[in-house]
């Protein structure tokens, strides 16, 4: 599977320390995080809060351990604040990722999103977006676009949990609304999965949009806890819901068979955020490269 090279391979630092919750591996260096990252046989990583912000100081560190950035979030709010300001905040993340090399750009819009709200049930509490939070949505989405395209680069909408845009209707009407020479999928497996979607039927269907991948597994007894206890997203991270491909429910295997199938060619990149003084993010990431080898030959 996956000849000539098309696919890379990196994991996400959330696993060491978590931006979202930054207690999770507080104590974890940085140099620790990258070091590990290639020692359990990944070339690409994603950027995470303890980076340095220097492109140069970045991939010195990077490079001596064969790293590359594949990409990096972006919080949009283009359906709660002005869309100068986010243009503003999204040409500097542009023009980090673009120097450090990256490809693509992670967008998720945040407007109204309970993803960073530690008491707000996940399942009850989701927003809706409105009529004109969706056009907002859109046009802001097709800015966002022309402007990551002035460098050659594409944004891939990551949907996620506990936002707008979470479930199959609701990214079926956001590639629907969105023009695909502007606006490009970040398929995530684990948010679909928690969501209660079938994550076949979303790669199918939108298999020509999708040019980034996050490969996460889900621990359903905890989803189905995290529903029935009416918990919030980042109670359900601290709970355990997510881990590394191969050690949750998703049988992974049809889902690069698919990719395979369609000629992807980009990043997949391990995005398993637990608590690292419960899941050691060293032995998950060694346990994750095992699993994908084994799984998809990469
Ligand atoms: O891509 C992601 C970035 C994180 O900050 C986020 O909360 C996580 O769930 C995710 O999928
Ligand atoms: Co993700």
């Amino acid at each position: 599977m996956f000849e000539n090279n098309r696919v890379k391979l990196g994991i996400a630092p959330i696993g060491w320390t978590n931006d979202d919750l930054p207690e999770l591996g507080g104590e974890i260096t940085f140099e620790q995080c990258i070091s590990e990252m290639a020692l359990s046989g990944f070339t690409g990583s994603e950027v995470g809060n303890k980076y340095p912000r220097d492109p140069e100081v970045l991939k010195k560190a990077l490079h001596l351990r064969g790293l590359e950035i594949a990409s990096a979030w972006f919080s949009a709010f283009l359906t709660s604040r002005p869309l100068e300001e986010n243009i503003a905040a999204f040409k500097g993340h542009r023009d980090f990722l673009h120097e450090m090399g990256a490809k693509v750009i992670v967008v998720s819009e945040q407007g109204n999103s309970i993803q960073g709200q530690m008491e707000t049930p996940l399942f009850e509490q989701k927003p809706v977006f409105t009529e004109s939070e969706w056009e907002l949505l859109v046009a802001g989405l097709h800015r966002l676009g022309d402007i990551a395209a002035e460098k050659g680069m594409k944004i891939v909408y990551h949907h996620h949990m506990g936002t707008g845009v979470q479930t199959t209707d609701e990214i079926d009407r956001l590639m629907a609304e969105t023009d695909p020479g502007k606006v490009s999928l970040l398929y995530d497996t684990g948010h679909l999965v928690f969501s209660g979607e079938d994550p076949i039927h979303v790669l199918k269907k939108h298999m020509d949009r999708i040019h980034h991948v996050h490969l996460k597994d889900v621990r359903m007894e905890t989803a189905y806890a995290v529903r029935e206890q009416k918990m919030s997203f980042l109670q359900a991270v601290k709970n355990g819901v997510f881990t590394v491909p191969g050690d949750g429910v998703i049988d992974f295997k049809p889902v690069f068979e698919e990719l395979d199938k369609a000629g992807y060619n980009g990043w997949f990149v391990v995005e398993a955020e637990q608590d690292p003084s419960m899941a050691n993010p060293f032995e998950y990431a060694v346990k994750a490269r095992r699993y994908i080898k084994e799984q998809s030959g990469l």
